[in-house]
């Protein structure tokens, strides 16, 4: 194993639903040598974490008071409006926490800790229209995003290259879809999941409303993604300043087999409606990423299955349900 000892890893966002995942991964990629802060907007107790502090990242002076008094050697940047749905509704916040948050980071790394990597969780839409190809797409694809989520993070991205060619040490990691326990409604999966088990307890009549179904997307377990992150934190001695990963299976899933093997593991007959409100304006109909390069260079591999992956959300979402049963 490399030599983690020293490190010192402030993660912003860590409440969110792939930060207990990082810590975790952090642990066992790097051992338990690994100092981990987790910093959130709210910040407060956390079941992971035992407490986060609280940290906005579109707080200038407050990222530079962070980066100052922990003097993190990384810092994984989780902080985003994670769903599309939310980015869509308030732009200008989206370019706010993005962009800006983003900015932030970087900038109070330059100024106080020049030394610490930062590592960036972009996204694999900001390819955007390059996906029409039907191709994998790899690091060197065009950018080309098509929604305010995507726009946003390529335009964090990119100010991030441009910053990591005056001195800033960068991973820019660009992560396709993911799923796993804890993820929220506003994600397909769970979407699809909470709705199966609200019905399995008798809390919802027995219809499942949905979005477009037609849609194929390369999915990850949430914990092979954390592992990547994980790696790029581990490995980045040996990187270059400026450097880019996907993070992606190869493979693409359609989103109506996903709900079809969720449907196949419940006992109750359940019919499928369309919702527009689910739909949206552009949705791009195939993304496939290629990780070869995070393979190559990470020693990345995924690790879990995403049938058991389907499997263990819906079990999450039938827990969920059971302890907080619907007024
Ligand atoms: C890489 C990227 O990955 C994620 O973004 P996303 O692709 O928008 O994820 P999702 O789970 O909301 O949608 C997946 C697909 O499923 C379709 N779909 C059908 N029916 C429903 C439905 O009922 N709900 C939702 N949300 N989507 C539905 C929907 O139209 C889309 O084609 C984020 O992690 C993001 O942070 C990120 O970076």
């Amino acid at each position: 194993m490399k030599e983690a000892a020293g490190m010192r890893v402030l993660i912003t966002g860590a409440n969110g639903f792939v930060g207990p995942y990082v810590r975790d991964a952090l642990r066992s990629v790097c051992g338990d040598g690994v100092a981990v802060a987790a910093t959130s907007k709210d910040g407060g107790p956390h079941p992971a974490f035992g407490q986060v502090e609280e940290l906005d990242v579109t707080d200038p002076a407050a990222v530079q008071d962070a980066i100052v008094r922990h003097r993190p050697s990384h810092v994984i940047h989780l902080a985003a409006v994670a769903a599309l749905g939310a980015a869509q509704a308030d732009p200008r916040n989206t370019w706010r926490i993005h962009v800006g948050g983003a900015l932030n980071v970087a900038n109070a790394i330059i100024d106080k800790a020049p030394g610490c990597w930062l590592v960036h969780v972009g996204s694999g839409l900001v390819y955007g229209e390059s996906a029409k190809t039907g191709r994998p797409l790899d690091e060197g694809t065009l950018l080309a995003p098509i929604d305010d989520y995507a726009v946003t993070k390529a335009a964090a991205d990119l100010a991030l290259g441009a910053l990591s060619r005056q001195g800033l040490k960068c991973v820019r990691m660009r992560p396709f879809n993911h799923t796993g326990p804890g993820q929220t409604e506003a994600f397909a999966v769970p979407a699809f999941a909470m709705q199966i088990a609200r019905i399995e307890a008798g809390l919802a009549p027995p219809v499942i409303r949905v979005g477009n179904l037609d849609a194929r997307r390369d999915f990850l377990d949430v914990r092979d993604i954390a592992d990547a992150y994980a790696r790029a934190v581990l490995n980045s001695r040996d990187l270059a300043p400026n450097s880019i990963f996907n993070v992606a299976s190869g493979v693409s899933w359609r989103m109506g087999d996903i709900l079809d093997r969720l449907l196949a593991w419940s006992s109750v007959k359940i019919a499928t409606e369309q919702d527009p409100l689910r739909l949206r304006p552009s949705d791009l109909p195939c993304i496939v990423g290629d990780a070869t390069r995070a393979r190559t260079l990470l020693g990345w591999a995924p690790g879990h299955s995403f049938e058991d992956t389907l499997a263990a959300v819906l079990e999450d979402c039938r827990a969920r349900v059971a302890e907080v049963p619907e007024a």
